[in-house]
């Protein structure tokens, strides 16, 4: 066996249980071979990664994203949704060429690898750019063409349906398995019912899971209530948009029938509290839908409104905002915050991950607990919830790859990478004028 091995470090398992413990990998499968204390001594290393002072614990997943737009990180704030996208957001989206989206997602990933994160749903343009820099970069995701139908011919409707639904096909496994991929209506007042009713019979034939934005504001839940007399999700489940294969980001505004209904058909829900703050969408009832058994994913959003790509600043934020939401300071405790994060993302986006265990895939980051603001370390758990910053990973592992080691990036060139963002960042900018 070809084996890497974590060594010396404390080990956080599925059961939220941090024991002391040695992770080896089986480089071949990219799975997990043993975990236990002093498991490394009974293997021949062929590689190492110095885990002592450190947590190691499973990637976080960042279940709703859209990667590129690190190239718009900073370029419009302190606007509501609907204003945000139409004045600002899809304008300079309308300038971006394909290999700014390279650029961009790259970027993006880069920072994601810094502060642990080994998997992403993404919802873009320009896939095929996508899949390459997730393929070169070591990561795992399931991507998506997001599609708008709205204020668009029908020709040109039809055409990103199409698109959406042929890179779902053709990209399917593509990076030896590591991109999966999902059809990507925008939300339900984006696209309209026809093509939603027609796409996601299409989507079932060939197994294409869906993923959309649901009930973000209240300005996407009142268009339907109107017209169609019923909730957003009642009007999703009449399509067929509801199984449990897809999953829907944010879900804010959602009623009790409607959670139940999320319970019922397996649908998971992702939750993006700082996007939700920035827009001042509203609050996610978190704790009511993890009652009910609705599975809680979380995810950044893109980075134009969070602004950063941080997953442990996400599941502080959902920690926070679950409880000023529920009224209630034990509402999203720590462990279900970090759970949401790692297996329950993971799960809502159906790839493997989110737990370290023997046969799983070694989706690993590796966290340093020797900085000021970890000391002491009473409870563990606690600090990954709320003490622990994504720059505090000091090695992230994908697949059995080591993807960064000691802080340094292995699969991406960093430097060239940030330059290179920088340069189309100013020039996308100055085109969109
Ligand atoms: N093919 C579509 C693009 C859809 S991609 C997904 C879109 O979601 C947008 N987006 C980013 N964050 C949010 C959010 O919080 N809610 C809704 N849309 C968002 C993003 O800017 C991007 O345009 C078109 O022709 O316009
Ligand atoms: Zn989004």
């Amino acid at each position: 066996m070809n084996t890497l091995c974590i060594i010396g470090g404390r080990v956080l398992r599925p059961d939220c249980r941090v024991e002391p413990a040695d992770v080896v990998v089986d480089r071949d499968s990219g799975n997990v071979a043993d975990v236990g204390e002093n498991a490394a001594a009974d293997y021949d290393a062929d590689e190492t990664l110095d885990a002592e002072g450190c947590v190691v614990m499973p990637g976080l997943v960042n279940a709703h994203t859209h990667v590129a737009m690190t190239l718009l990180r900073g370029y419009a704030d302190d606007k509501p949704l609907g204003s945000w996208l139409r004045e600002d957001i899809w304008p300079a989206e309308a300038a971006l060429e394909a290999d700014d989206v390279r650029a961009g997602t790259e970027l993006g990933i880069v920072e994601m690898i810094r502060s642990g994160t080994t998997a992403f749903a993404d919802m873009y343009f320009e896939v095929p750019k996508v899949v390459a820099a997730v393929e070169e970069s070591g990561v795992r995701a399931r991507l998506g063409h997001g599609v708008v139908t709205v204020a668009k011919d029908d020709e040109d409707a039809a055409a990103d349906v199409e698109e959406s639904l042929s890179v779902a096909r053709e990209f399917d496994g593509a990076a030896d398995g590591r991109v999966r991929t999902a059809f990507m209506p925008h939300s339900l007042t984006t696209v309209g019912e026809d093509f939603l009713r027609e796409a996601t019979a299409t989507a079932r034939e060939d197994g294409i899971p869906l993923h959309f934005h649901a009930n973000e504001t209240t300005d996407e839940v009142s268009p339907i209530v109107d017209d169609y007399e019923k909730r957003p999700l009642s009007y999703a489940d009449d399509l067929g948009m509801l199984t449990e294969d897809d999953f829907v980001a944010h879900g804010v505004h959602v009623d009790t029938e409607e959670i139940e209904l999320l319970a019922a058909r397996g649908t998971s829900v992702v939750h993006c509290p700082a996007s939700n703050m920035k827009l001042a969408s509203g609050i996610a009832p978190v704790q009511e839908m993890l009652d009910a058994g609705v599975n809680v994913g979380i995810g950044t959003d893109g980075a134009a409104s969070n602004n950063d790509l941080d997953v442990f600043d996400e599941l502080r934020d959902a920690a926070m905002l679950g409880k000023l939401g529920a009224d209630d300071a034990s509402a999203v405790p720590a462990e279900a915050a970090v759970t949401a994060a790692t297996a329950g993302s993971a799960d809502a986006i159906g790839l493997p991950g989110g737990r370290i265990k023997t046969g799983a895939p070694a989706d690993i980051a590796v966290v340093d607990f020797d900085a000021a603001h970890l000391a002491p370390a009473h409870d563990v758990v606690s600090h990954l919830a709320y003490a622990v910053r994504g720059s505090d990973v000091r090695h992230t592992v994908c697949d059995g790859q080591v993807l960064m080691e000691d802080g340094a990036v292995l699969t991406l060139d960093e430097k060239r990478v940030v330059e290179e963002a920088r340069e189309r960042a100013d020039a996308l900018a100055e085109r969109a004028g």
